[in-house]
């Protein structure tokens, strides 16, 4: 019966939504050059084995950084680029449009501050989306009145707001960054538009003054008292009743629907984080308007882009390769982002590249934020199996919040086969796994008008913190019971396994790095050569690589919009983030396995204190805390600057034999020469700066006592 309706469909309206495209030109040619490449490092790998060196460790390390080069091909190999046709999904669907629900989730009041929530939600009620067809939860884990009053008044607001943008169709669709927009369309000069503007400046008035006094107005708790009378006077964040509050309901309507939800907290029960807060939405989403498609969104990520609903519909709703995606992934973008990018945060060889490779092969990764997904295959729902009929059963509603209990998902399947999975810091990643294990393809869409825009962290240590829990949660799924090399074998292609472990060993590859490097320096100062001679055949692959590799990624960088300075940070937050963020998820992921500790989810902050927000705009690096890995960070760069230097003063001291000394250790001259000139804004911030955003005097003395003894201790070894 199922297949006779497609060819139904076929006949009548036989173009596809979407177009998948490949660049064959671009592709042979990197596949050559990767070639080429691949063969130099055979030849290391040969040197390696059969010409001795005296540092053993240094071979292990070589030996890995070929074999990771190897995997981390599968994101160049294969990539596609995927269009969409938004004009013929209108012709085809009209406004018949399945339900969709947006989840976005918050956490903390303070440092994610409900006047950027309440822009989020605001921004993706107002996507260009049949609105009756359209609700927006918000999930509160921070079970904060203060999120719950800006949300209440942003349901006033959105009544003024989102007719507005659909009249006049402005973008982008959060308030405020429509308003703050620089190249302001015409509309802004008209009455309207002033009108807005106006509503949207008292509103945040309110929510900040709310925030600042800390105190919730009396006439709004009288306005919305069905929501305020559900917060028990000693309700704290980690202990509460669930909360729910529909704040508009456009089933009766034909509005948007917007709906408040604290889920319940206990401290004797686990809450799984952001996975447990979307397994609550999951559930009471499906008693309100139980749509077809959700949408997932970080509470900073707001809608940039009012299409993109659209844009994913092209593939999910195509009736023939749309058929097995079971999510549509769109970059995380970011609107706080300096012209360097000191930290590294945009990824952007990630979006424009490696995902084009990975949805190559199977499909990209679930990344979080700014995806769609089918509710029935988050809930469970295998390739091939028939999509059960929308059942469109609406409950009271004690009756809903009790899907948000803790006790809820006792003995039951939730986190486990059903929902987003649990006990995984990178709860996004596992569950489009475990989706992808099921049959499914993702699929990824870049377009040039970015979708989602979010807030990336404006500080060192709040970065490396972010990246050490990404590098330990992907760490964890390679050695959890859907691990990609064993679990995914023969269920996903070979090449999607690989591009998985491109992620997934970033903990483990920090162990070699950090040997690499240090033995580098060290021998260097040993004088103890590690490379061949800089003027003999064994030379040309190792000179080859180097320069080819790092040649290659600063064009790939470059094409895809960067600057030599933005290539360079981030080359700087590569060594870092293997130094002291993936060394510590390594650890960590250890010790959670042996059972020593458990693994946390330390939430990013969305805003910076003054002082340290016009640094980071000046993109002065921000170090500030006392943290073990600046220590660590420390340690290692005072220890490259000591061997460097006593390198190059044996070098000038001893002018007869230097010749030999440049001709046999040239290339750890430059390796670490490299080093210290990378670690520059370290050297600065531990010796020069004064200002507050500098390195702590404990944390510089401890690296140099640190640095200095280990070289003293090799020096007399
Ligand atoms: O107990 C929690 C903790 C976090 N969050 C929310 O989860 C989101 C992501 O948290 P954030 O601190 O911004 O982490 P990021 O590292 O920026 O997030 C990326 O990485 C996470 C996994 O590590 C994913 O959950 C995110 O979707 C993805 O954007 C935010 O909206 C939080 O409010 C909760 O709802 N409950
Ligand atoms: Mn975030």
């Amino acid at each position: 019966m199922r297949k006779e309706d497609d060819r139904f469909i076929q006949v009548h309206e036989g173009e596809p939504l979407f177009d998948t495209r490949r660049k064959t030109g671009r592709v042979i040619a990197y596949r050559v050059f990767s070639a080429s490449v691949f063969f130099c490092i055979c030849c290391i790998w040969l040197y390696r084995v059969t010409v001795p060196t005296e540092i053993d460790e240094n071979r292990t390390g070589l030996i890995w950084f070929g074999l990771y080069w190897v995997v981390v091909q599968s994101l160049r190999w294969n990539p596609v680029w995927r269009f969409t046709f938004t004009d013929r999904l209108s012709r085809r669907y009209g406004n018949d449009l399945p339900r969709l629900d947006v989840f976005v989730c918050t956490a903390d009041p303070v440092i994610e501050p409900p006047l950027m929530v309440v822009n989020t939600v605001l921004s993706v009620a107002a996507l260009d989306y049949p609105p009756e067809k359209l609700a927006v939860y918000l999930s509160d884990d921070g079970g904060s009145e203060l999120t719950f009053y800006a949300l209440a008044e942003a349901a006033e607001f959105a009544k003024t707001w989102v007719p507005f943008c659909k009249k006049f169709n402005v973008e982008p669709r959060s308030p405020a960054a429509y308003l703050s927009c620089k190249a302001k369309t015409s509309v802004l000069g008209s009455a309207a538009a002033e009108e807005v503007a106006r509503l949207y400046k008292e509103m945040a008035e309110r929510i900040e003054t709310a925030a600042r006094l800390g105190r919730i107005p009396d006439e709004a708790r009288l306005k919305y008292v069905e929501g305020f009378s559900q917060w028990d006077p000693d309700a704290t964040r980690r202990n509460h009743g669930t909360i729910l509050q529909i704040l508009i309901d456009g089933r009766k309507a034909n509005t948007v629907t917007l709906v408040y939800l604290s889920r319940e907290k206990r401290p004797e029960h686990h809450h799984h984080f952001k996975a447990g807060a979307m397994n609550a939405l999951v559930r009471v989403s499906s008693k309100i308007t139980c749509g077809r498609i959700i949408l997932n969104v970080d509470c900073d990520m707001y809608s940039n882009n009012s299409k993109s609903a659209r844009d994913a519909l092209c593939i999910l709703l195509d009736e023939k390769e749309g058929k097995e995606i079971a999510f549509v992934q769109f970059p995380q973008c970011f609107e706080n982002l300096t012209r360097n990018d000191l930290y590294g945060s945009m990824m952007r060889v990630g979006a424009d590249v490696e995902f084009k490779g990975l949805d190559g092969n199977g499909g990209p990764l679930y990344i979080g934020t700014g995806c769609f997904h089918r509710r029935d295959v988050i809930c469970g729902r295998k390739y091939g199996e028939e999509e059960e009929e929308e059942s469109e059963d609406t409950s009271e509603t004690e009756m809903i919040k009790a899907l948000a209990s803790c006790n809820y998902e006792e003995n039951s399947q939730w986190g486990k086969e059903m929902g987003v999975k649990y006990g995984c810091p990178v709860e996004d990643v596992i569950t489009g796994l475990a989706i992808q294990c099921r049959g499914w393809k993702s699929a990824y869409l870049n377009p040039k008008k970015k979708a989602f825009v979010g807030v990336a962290p404006t500080n060192l240590h709040q970065m490396l913190v972010q990246q050490r829990r990404w590098s330990e949660g992907d760490f964890q799924i390679l050695l959890s019971e859907y691990s990609p090399v064993w679990y995914a074998q023969g269920k996903i292609g070979f090449g999607l396994i690989l591009g998985y472990c491109c992620f997934c060993l970033w903990a483990p590859s920090s162990v070699p790095v950090l040997i690499y490097s240090v033995f580098t320096s060290l021998c260097l100062f040993k004088g103890i050569p590690l490379f061949p001679k800089v003027w003999s055949w064994w030379f040309i692959p190792f000179g080859y690589v180097t320069v080819a590799v790092n040649a290659y990624s600063l064009a790939e960088f470059l094409w895809c919009g960067g600057t030599l300075r933005g290539w360079w940070n981030e080359q700087r937050m590569w060594l870092y983030r293997r130094t002291s963020s993936f060394l510590f998820g390594f650890t960590d992921t250890i010790l959670k396995k042996l059972g020593v500790s458990e693994s946390a989810f330390v939430i990013t902050a969305k805003v910076a204190e003054e002082e340290a927000a016009e640094r980071y705009e000046k993109e002065v690096m921000e170090f500030g805390v006392e943290s073990p890995m600046f220590l660590l960070l420390g340690t290692l760069g005072m220890l490259h600057l000591f061997c460097f230097a006593a390198a190059v003063m044996r070098l000038v001291m001893t002018s007869r034999e230097a010749g030999g000394d440049v001709h046999t250790m040239g290339m750890q001259f430059v390796i670490t020469g490299l080093l210290v000139v990378i670690n520059w804004p370290l050297y600065e911030g531990m010796l020069l700066r004064k200002d507050k955003g500098k390195m702590p005097r404990t944390v510089t003395v401890k690296a140099f006592v640190l640095a200095l003894s280990a070289c003293t201790c090799i020096a007399l070894s």
